[in-house]
C-alpha cells in the first residue's frame, strides 16, 4: 500500500473501471461519505485512478486521475481494490484476472463475466489469497450473496426462487394490471427508461439466467454456468394468459429457480432455470411489482427466507457495491480474506426433462361430442394427470361467423408431471385434427400440492 495519512494510517487505494450509470454513483457516495467509510474500514478509502472512455466529459472527478487505459490502473502498487463496473466479458475479464494475480481484490457487479468465468477469477483470487466480491450482480441493493456465502455457510440451500430482473418484472405487473399487451407495455417500459434500448438480455432472460447460475453455484456449492441455466423469456406472454392466470387466483411472474432434484438413480443434482410462470396470488412473490426484486430462500435449517429490494438501478448497485468495497478494503486494512468460492459439492446439472412441474395448457379444439375424452386421453397416455379442465366457448366476430366451426377453449391444469411427458402429450395433441391450436402452455410455481 502507498504513503500514509496525516493519522499514519496508510489509505486503502481504490481503482474504479467505468463511470456509467453505476460507477458514477459510487464515486459520488464514496467521496461524500469518506468519513463514515473510513471509520468503518480502519482507514480512508484512496480513489487512485478511474478508466473512462471520453476523457473529455467533465464528471466532478479530479481529471488526473481519470484515464482511457484501464489496464494501467489494475496492477498499480498503490491501488488495493478493483471495482469493475464496465460490463461486457471480453474488456474486463483479463483486467480482472490480472489484478487478482497481482493480490488486488476485485469487486464487480458483472453478472454476464461470473456467469461464465467465476471458476478461473476465484483460482486466480486463490493464487494470491485475496477477495473476489459481486454482490452488486445479483439482485442489485439485495443482500442475497453475503447472506448465501456468509449467513446461511452452515445450512443445507434447497431451493432459491427469485425474481432478479426488473425490465421484465415491470413488463409483467403492467401487463397484469392494465390488459395492455406485451409490445405495448415492452414500448412504455423503454420511453421510462426501464427498458436498454437494446431489451433482448433482459425480455428473453438471458440476464436472469446469468444471475441464476452465480445464485445456483452458490447456494449448492457447486458450478453452474449460463449456459447450464435453462431459460424462456416473456415475449410470447400475452393478456389472454393473465386472464387465464386471474380465473386462477395468479398471476405471471419472470422466475429464476434453483433447487436441487433427487435423480431416479439416489444421487443429487442441480436444476437451474428461467422462464415465465404462474405464481398464486398468495405466494410471497406475487407481491412483488414494478422493477423490485426479491429472492426467496428455502433452507433445511432456517426454513423459507425472503429478501426483497430494488434490483437495478445507480444509487442502489451502487449500495452493495460499497458494501464489498468496504468488506474487501477492512480484509486489506487487517489482512484477513472472505469466504472464498466452494464447489467441493460439484453437484451435476439436471437437464429439463428431468423437470416435474405442474402445467397450464391452454387449446382451441373443435366443440362437438368425443373432443373432451380424446384430450383427456392424451394425457392420461403419457401419464400426466389432470387436476382441472375448464372449458369456454369460442365467440367469433360476426363477419367469421358463417365460416366457423363452433370451437371451445379448453384449459387444462396438470399435476405434477415431467417436461418430457408434457412435452409429449402436446405434440400429440397437436397432431390431433380436433386441437386447431395448443394457445399456450405455462408452468405452474409456487405451490407444494403435488
Ligand atoms: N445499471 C444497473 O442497474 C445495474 C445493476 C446491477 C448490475 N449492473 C452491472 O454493472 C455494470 C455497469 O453497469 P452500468 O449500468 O453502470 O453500465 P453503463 O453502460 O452505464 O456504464 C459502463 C461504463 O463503462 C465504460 N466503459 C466500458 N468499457 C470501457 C473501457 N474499455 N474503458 C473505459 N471505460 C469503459 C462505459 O463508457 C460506461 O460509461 C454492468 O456489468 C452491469 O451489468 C448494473
Ligand atoms: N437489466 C437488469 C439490471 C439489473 O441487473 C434488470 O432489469 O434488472
Ligand atoms: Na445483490
Amino acid at each position: 500500500m502507498s504513503d500514509a495519512t496525516a493519522s499514519g494510517v496508510r489509505p486503502v487505494g481504490v481503482a474504479v473501471l467505468g463511470m456509467g450509470t453505476v460507477g458514477t454513483e459510487v464515486i459520488r457516495y464514496m467521496t461524500e461519505n469518506a468519513e463514515a467509510l473510513a471509520a468503518r474500514i480502519g482507514a480512508p478509502l484512496a480513489l487512485r485512478g478511474v478508466a473512462v472512455r471520453d476523457l473529455t466529459r467533465d464528471r466532478g472527478v479530479d481529471p488526473e486521475l481519470l484515464t482511457a487505459d484501464p489496464a494501467s490502473l489494475v496492477s498499480r502498487e498503490d491501488v488495493d481494490v478493483v471495482v469493475e463496473l464496465m460490463g461486457g466479458i471480453d474488456v474486463p475479464r483479463p483486467l480482472l484476472l490480472e489484478a487478482l494475480r497481482h493480490g488486488k481484490a476485485v469487486v464487480t457487479a458483472n453478472k454476464a463475466l461470473l456467469a461464465e468465468y467465476t471458476d478461473e477469477l476465484a483460482e486466480a483470487a486463490d493464487s494470491t489469497r485475496t477477495d473476489l466480491y459481486f454482490e452488486a450482480a445479483v439482485a442489485g441493493a439485495i443482500p442475497v450473496i453475503g447472506p448465501l456465502r456468509r449467513s446461511m455457510a452452515g445450512d443445507q440451500v434447497e431451493r432459491v426462487l427469485g425474481i432478479v430482473n426488473g425490465t421484465t418484472n415491470y413488463i409483467l405487473s403492467a401487463m397484469g394490471s392494465t390488459g395492455a399487451d406485451y409490445a405495448e407495455t415492452l414500448a412504455e417500459a423503454s420511453r421510462l427508461g426501464y427498458a436498454e434500448a437494446d431489451p433482448t438480455a433482459d425480455v428473453e432472460g438471458y440476464d436472469a439466467a446469468a444471475k441464476a447460475a452465480i445464485l445456483a453455484s452458490i447456494a449448492f456449492h457447486s458450478r453452474v454456468t449460463a449456459g447450464d441455466v435453462y431459460r424462456e423469456g416473456i415475449s410470447r406472454i400475452s393478456p389472454d394468459d393473465f386472464a387465464s392466470a386471474r380465473d386462477m387466483d395468479c398471476t405471471i411472474k419472470l422466475l429464476a429457480i434453483c433447487e436441487k432434484l433427487q435423480r431416479e438413480d439416489g444421487t443429487e443434482a442441480v436444476s437451474a432455470r428461467v422462464y415465465p410462470a404462474l405464481l398464486p396470488n398468495t405466494h410471497p412473490l406475487a407481491t412483488v411489482n414494478g422493477a423490485f426484486n426479491a429472492v426467496v430462500v428455502e433452507a433445511e435449517a432456517a426454513g423459507r427466507l425472503m429478501f426483497y429490494g430494488q434490483g437495478a438501478g445507480g444509487s442502489p448497485t451502487a449500495s452493495a457495491v460499497l458494501g464489498d468495497m468496504v468488506a474487501a478494503a477492512r480484509n486489506k486494512v487487517d489482512s484477513g480474506r472472505a469466504p472464498g468460492e466452494s464447489t467441493y459439492a460439484a453437484l451435476p446439472v439436471a437437464s429439463m426433462d428431468e423437470v416435474s412441474t405442474r402445467y397450464h395448457v391452454r387449446m382451441r379444439v373443435a366443440d362437438k361430442p368425443g373432443v373432451l375424452a380424446l384430450v383427456a386421453a392424451e394425457f392420461s397416455r403419457h401419464g400426466v394427470s389432470i387436476a382441472q379442465v375448464r372449458q369456454t366457448e369460442v365467440e367469433f366476430p360476426e363477419s367469421e361467423m358463417d365460416d366457423a366451426e363452433p370451437t371451445a377453449e379448453l384449459t387444462v391444469l396438470t399435476h405434477r408431471a415431467s417436461e418430457r411427458a408434457l412435452a409429449d402429450t402436446v405434440a400429440a395433441l397437436s397432431d390431433q385434427d380436433a386441437v386447431s391450436v395448443i394457445t399456450s402452455v405455462i408452468r405452474l410455481e409456487g405451490v407444494d400440492t403435488e
